[in-house]
């Protein structure tokens, strides 16, 4: 499980779990997010209809096709699916185990990622050796239960400006391609979406989109 994150590579984080696709094939559904650009993938199977065995099975076929494009696979809060899926990575939120235990469960190598809405709870993640934070909900969400109210970009911006440098960060929650540019220019290295490539006809399409207009926002920053 090499750890090589490279900020480009949080540009578009495609966040997924069979609950998401309704009556779609989730590994259509990550086929055509990989055809349309997505940098990362995280499997987040939470209450979904499927067995654990089923779950497994479903993450296998998911993370071989990541491998194939060479995108980072990452598990949502299970460090022993991780471990069975051989993952990239895994991401834990505030309430999940803690990422100072994940990181002596896993080793140096694999990608640890965080939730965290303030500059202190992104301090904690940085001691405790996480490689990247989700910071959210940005806007209002029907992807998560109880994502709490939206804490906006300028969550992104009070953590860019904390006192010691920030990991890079990706935005979470209700984004779309028209509320993208917010986040990206609050100091955000990219974005994570569900619903914005779960919902769209085209998840191709929908990735697509999203990916230029972030790669867009960034290459704009580094003009300016
Ligand atoms: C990239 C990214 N950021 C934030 C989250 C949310 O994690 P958490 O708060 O633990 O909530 P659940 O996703 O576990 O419901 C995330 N999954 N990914
Ligand atoms: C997992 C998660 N964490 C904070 S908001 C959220 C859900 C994101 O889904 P969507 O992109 O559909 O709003
Ligand atoms: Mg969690």
């Amino acid at each position: 499980m090499p750890n090589h994150l490279s900020s480009s590579t949080l540009r578009l984080y495609f966040v997924m779990g069979s609950q998401d696709c309704k009556n779609r094939d989730p590994v259509w559904v990550l086929k055509e997010a990989i055809a349309g650009g997505i940098t990362m993938f995280q499997f987040r199977e939470k209450n979904s209809a499927l067995t654990l065995s089923q779950t497994v099975f479903l993450g296998k076929k998911l993370r071989d096709l990541c491998a194939k494009h060479h995108i980072p696979f990452i598990v949502n809060d299970r460090v022993d699916l991780a471990m069975v899926l051989k993952a990239d990575g895994v991401h834990v939120g505030q309430e999940d185990l803690p990422a100072v235990q994940v990181r002596r469960l896993l080793g140096s190598d694999p990608i640890i990622g965080v939730s965290c809405k303030t500059p202190e709870e992104a301090d904690k993640a940085m001691q405790a050796g996480a490689d990247y934070l989700g910071v959210g909900a940005m806007y209002s969400t029907r992807s998560k239960q109880n994502a709490g109210s939206p804490v906006g970009p300028s969550a992104i911006q009070r953590i860019y400006h904390m006192e010691n440098k920030p990991l890079p960060m990706v935005g979470i929650g209700g984004i779309h391609h028209q509320n993208a540019e917010a986040v990206i220019r609050a100091g955000a290295e990219g974005i994570a979406v569900i619903s914005a490539i779960t919902n769209a006809p085209s998840p191709r399409h929908a990735a697509m989109r999203l990916r230029e207009t972030a790669e867009r926002i960034h290459a704009e920053k580094k003009a300016i």
